[in-house]
């Protein structure tokens, strides 16, 4: 990364338009630091800015994101590099940004820099582009295509694209750069949530304490209710696989994952029923996660071993610095962590689809 940083840099006064993608459910946590180090409050003129993924996101929220970059002088567009019509809006953007840059000059070449973070779909946007963009069809035969992938870095190399005539545009794909340094204690669950991170990177039980969260500010649960459990409550432990770094999740059948789910919805929304606090204090909301832990513990037969971050929920309004380093420092120290990875798990099999769809407080 820190190669490809220097490599990025060294390019950046050199093209005519910087494409910043974003990842539309996390624009803030998903900004390009490198970007934006230097005058957070003036972004730089050749800017555009794609939040990707925006079928994935929460459209309101997309929207409001849009209207408050342009407010602060940024070009924003929404995308989803999987819809034609949606490509083709960006390409009208970054083709009418260059016509602009490049007044007067005749049958001019416009270069565009594409930079984002790990897994935000830069890849996925320069090879929808190159298909659609109007080239001809002997140069769409000859040039390759860039490597997209669920695995963030992927992209290892910087290669040049050619995605339009008239004006000649070249887009120059990039490898995902991240900063070591997170902004605040929520942006580690948030990036493994979205696929920018491993999940080893961060600690399991932040996850799960970011999703009960983010869950119990939403109204979903509340919904959960009157569901009936059925299956033999000991074969839960057995049928939860152990994570590691390496190995990919398993389930005996979509009989057990689906059982699990239920069981965790159950555990949820039974203790946000019985919940007399205000959920919008931060105090009662860490005393609701705490007892929803225990739940989940005795629902699934896990030792009540760890104990909560008693950091975590007041991280949501709290802006701390947090390294990856640290992260796994704490980590390494812990040595429950493959009961916690079995609860975890758990909880991420009901919730993953809630999140993903909107995290709204992202900023
Ligand atoms: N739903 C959805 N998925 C997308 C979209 N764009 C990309 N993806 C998926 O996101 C994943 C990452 O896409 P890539 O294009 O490889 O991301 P990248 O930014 O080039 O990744 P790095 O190589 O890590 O820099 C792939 O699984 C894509 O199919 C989108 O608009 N919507």
């Amino acid at each position: 990364m820190a190669a490809a940083d220097r490599a990025i840099r060294a390019r950046l006064p050199l093209v005519d338009l910087v494409l910043e993608v974003r990842d539309a459910r996390v624009p803030a946590t998903s900004a390009f630091e490198l970007l934006h180090r230097r005058s957070p409050e003036e972004p730089d003129v050749r800017l555009l800015v794609a939040l990707n993924k925006a079928d994935l996101a929460d459209k309101s929220e997309t929207e409001k994101w849009v209207a408050f970059m342009k407010q602060r002088g940024c070009s924003c567009i929404a995308v989803n590099s999987h819809s034609r019509g949606s490509i083709n809006e960006l390409l009208n953007a970054v083709r009418g940004r260059i016509r602009e840059i490049k007044l007067g000059v005749s049958d001019c070449t416009g270069t565009v820099l594409l930079v984002g973070i790990p897994n935000v779909g830069k890849s996925a946007i320069i090879n929808a582009m190159h298909q659609i963009g109007r080239i001809g069809a002997a140069e769409k035969g000859k040039l390759k295509h860039a490597t997209v992938s669920s695995h963030p870095g992927e992209t290892r190399d910087i290669s040049g694209y050619k995605v339009a005539s008239h004006p000649n545009i070249y887009v120059l794909d990039t490898p995902g750069v991240l900063s070591p340094i997170f902004a605040n204690d929520e942006s580690g669950p948030r990036l493994v949530l979205t696929g920018a991170i491993k999940d080893s990177l961060v600690e399991e039980y932040e996850i799960a304490q970011f999703l009960l969260t983010v869950l119990n500010l939403r109204t979903e649960c509340r919904e959960w209710e009157n569901l009936n459990l059925d299956g033999d409550k000991s074969s839960f432990a057995d049928a939860i696989p152990t994570r590691s770094c390496h190995t990919k999740r398993q389930y005996s059948s979509d009989h057990t994952q689906d059982f699990i789910v239920r069981a965790v919805r159950q555990a949820l929304s039974e203790t946000i029923a019985s919940f007399q606090g205000d959920l919008g204090n931060e105090n009662d909301l860490r005393r609701l996660v705490e007892i929803q832990f225990t739940h989940l513990q005795n629902a699934f037969r896990i030792s009540a071993e760890t104990t909560l971050s008693s950091s975590f929920t007041s991280s949501i309004t709290n802006s701390s610095r947090t390294t990856i380093s640290t992260s796994n420092e704490a980590k390494a120290a812990n040595g429950s962590a493959s009961e916690n990875s079995r609860l975890v798990i758990a909880i991420l099999l009901s919730v993953r689809p809630n999140v993903l769809l909107s995290l709204r407080s992202d900023g």
